[in-house]
């Protein structure tokens, strides 16, 4: 059996993707199941993927049953400029309103609710939505767009304010964040080391190759996909930070201790394991 593979479909994670050889992939039997951020947590979670890049929130919640591939993450130490509260009011005055969350994440929605309380001490109600501005706002105060959606809809939004997660986090916490992580099921480590080999590669080859043409294969691809400037995606995908390095990592914990004091995690998480068996 070879590996089934998950892939968010969101900009931000596709550096790991855009080099891959497709082709030679499927040739070798490797499966790939592209979707949005909550639906990848949730096959990998039920076992019909084996590998994906997941949220690091959704890492949490299975740390028992998942690994970590070494050193990939989509992280940020400050701006992301693709996960935006929007909202009617300023954040201070949020206080007992209505927020519309995406369906589409689950890092970002429990960062948005720790920002809120912990940084902010404001209490307010959820409310869980298909990722529409316009339909979140007719019937919410703010609402939260991730990824791709939050980045078109940024465009739109002149008259409300407008708040970038990562920075809110950096603005509080002086530590990057991390958004997504690649785990792999326990299960597959023993059954399928050698695939998993061949396909960790894979994603590092394909970060490195995006990276060293400054992302301009992936800006041109995203310019005609979701419109804006070659240039505001070079700078975007040149803004994120794709390797889980201790400072990230440091981070991560401590929004994983948060949210674990919130409730929002039943167990603590102390540690991050990581599959070594990598040779390089
Ligand atoms: C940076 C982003 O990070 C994404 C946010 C996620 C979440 O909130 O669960 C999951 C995967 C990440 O790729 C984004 O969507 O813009």
């Amino acid at each position: 059996m070879t590996l089934r593979i998950g892939e968010i479909e969101y900009a931000n994670i596709q550096p790991f993707f855009d080099k891959l050889d497709r082709d030679q992939l499927r040739s070798q039997g490797f499966q790939l199941k592209t979707d949005v951020p909550s639906s990848i947590n949730q096959k990998l979670s039920e076992g019909s993927v084996d590998v994906a890049g997941i949220s690091s929130f959704s890492y949490a919640q299975n740390a028992h049953d998942y690994s970590v591939l070494p050193d990939l993450s989509v992280s940020s130490k400050g701006e992301v400029r693709s996960l935006f509260l929007f909202s009617k009011v300023p954040i201070e005055q949020l206080e007992e309103k209505k927020i519309a969350l995406t369906a589409s994440s689950a890092t970002t929605v429990h960062l948005l609710k720790i920002i809120l309380i912990a940084f902010y001490g404001v209490h307010v109600q959820y409310q869980t939505m298909k990722p529409n501005l316009q339909e979140m706002l007719a019937t919410n105060d703010a609402a939260l767009l991730i990824g791709d959606d939050a980045i078109r809809a940024v465009r739109t939004a002149s008259d409300l304010y407008v708040y970038d997660l990562g920075e809110q986090w950096y603005k509080h916490t002086g530590l990057p964040m991390t958004y997504a992580l690649f785990a792999v099921r326990n299960d597959v480590l023993t059954s399928n080391s050698n695939d998993l080999e061949r396909v960790y590669h894979a994603f590092v080859n394909s970060r490195e190759v995006s990276k060293s043409n400054n992302y301009m294969d992936l800006s041109n691809r995203f310019t005609l996909k979701q419109g804006g400037t070659i240039d505001f995606w070079q700078s975007y995908f040149q803004n994120l930070w794709y390797h889980f390095n201790e400072e990230n990592k440091r981070g991560l914990l401590y929004y994983y201790k948060l949210a674990y004091e919130y409730g929002f995690l039943s167990k603590s998480i102390h540690s991050i394991s990581v599959w070594s068996k990598v040779h390089s």
